[in-house]
């Protein structure tokens, strides 16, 4: 039996459009699951953990929706053994990009009735657990601005989400400014100053595919860690487009940095966004916390010591 997990809202409405051809694809094919509608991140994660309480026989539970959705259900699959599937159905969908499921939706569904899963870390701390990514600085600072806009909503309505990123980028790089920040890695203290932004990363990308911290593995037991200080505000600005392609790791002021543990503290309150979500301007405590997740993945195939079984 499936457990499908369904945020009708997430990509603007792509939720619910996803769902009714999942629904179609999973009746044509004679497969038994059971479809649960969350209503807000809030509620989510007791709502998931009603529904596994309810049987034992969940081969899966196959989650469509965005990389937001996720992120609320999190504490409800960690060390459950019951895998997560994707479906994408948000925005930016960095999980899926991360575990190499595909965005078209058969394909996707396939990937998640199939038996192989990774055993993947999670980010454990601040705001509890997040999966690709805790972005604190700059980049957070965008994504509060363009969610508190009202260019999102019209540059949405007229099908430009993107575009709404661009314009926060712009807006945000007028009025920010750097700070030094203290970052302390498996308890060794390092300063910066000047820094725009330090992202903590258990996926290679956040905000649709921007590689903040390409070399970074989900099931490595570590986490990867991006700091770029000491740049004027030009720099940061041609910083994004090397984002695409993760070259901005051989630039003078990005430091890259691995580890177990961080603690992020900004010498100015500063917002920080965990899978894209809002988590505050607290300091930022977070560690990884190994193969706490299992998700279903094309990449199971070929990944040797952390592949497993949805079944086993
Ligand atoms: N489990 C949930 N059920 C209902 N609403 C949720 C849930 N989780 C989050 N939300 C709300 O729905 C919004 C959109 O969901 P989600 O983040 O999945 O999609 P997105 O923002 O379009 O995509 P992405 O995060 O991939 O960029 C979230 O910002 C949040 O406000």
């Amino acid at each position: 039996m499936y457990l499908l997990i369904i945020n009708p809202r997430s990509g603007g409405g792509a939720g619910q459009r996803t769902w009714l051809s999942v629904e179609a694809m999973l009746k044509a094919r004679g497969i038994a699951y059971e479809a649960l509608f969350t209503e807000s991140a809030e509620q989510a994660e007791a709502q998931v953990l009603r529904a596994l309480a309810r049987r034992e026989d969940w081969r899966a539970a196959i989650l469509i929706g965005g990389d937001g959705t996720i992120h609320s259900v999190l504490g409800a699959l960690r060390r459950r053994g019951v895998p997560l599937g994707v479906i994408p159905a948000g925005s930016g969908n960095d999980t899926a990009r991360g575990f190499g499921i595909p965005l078209d939706t058969e394909a996707a569904l396939d990937a998640a009735l199939q038996d192989g899963c990774l055993e993947a870390d999670l980010l454990a701390g601040t705001g509890g657990l997040t999966l690709t990514a805790v972005a604190s600085g700059f980049d957070a600072q965008v994504a509060v601005n363009v969610n508190n806009s009202r260019y999102k909503r019209l540059c949405n309505a007229v099908g430009a989400g993107q575009l709404a990123y661009i314009i926060g980028i712009l807006h945000t790089l007028i009025t920010f400014k750097p700070c030094r920040v203290s970052v302390t890695l498996d308890g060794k203290e390092q300063a910066f100053d000047q820094a725009w932004l330090v992202s903590v990363c258990n996926l290679p990308s956040y905000g649709g595919g921007l590689l903040i911290c390409p070399q970074a593995e989900s099931g490595d037991g570590r986490l990867d860690v991006c700091v770029v200080h000491g740049c004027s505000r030009a720099q940061v600005l041609r910083l994004f487009p090397t984002l695409l392609k993760g070259t901005h790791v051989a630039l003078p002021f990005v430091t890259m940095l691995r580890g177990r543990s961080v603690a992020v503290r900004f010498a100015q309150p500063r917002h920080a966004i965990g899978d894209g979500e809002p988590l505050g301007t607290a300091p930022l405590a977070v560690r990884c916390e190994p193969g706490a997740l299992r998700v279903l993945s094309p990449l199971a195939a070929a990944a040797e010591g952390r592949s497993c079984r949805a079944s086993g």
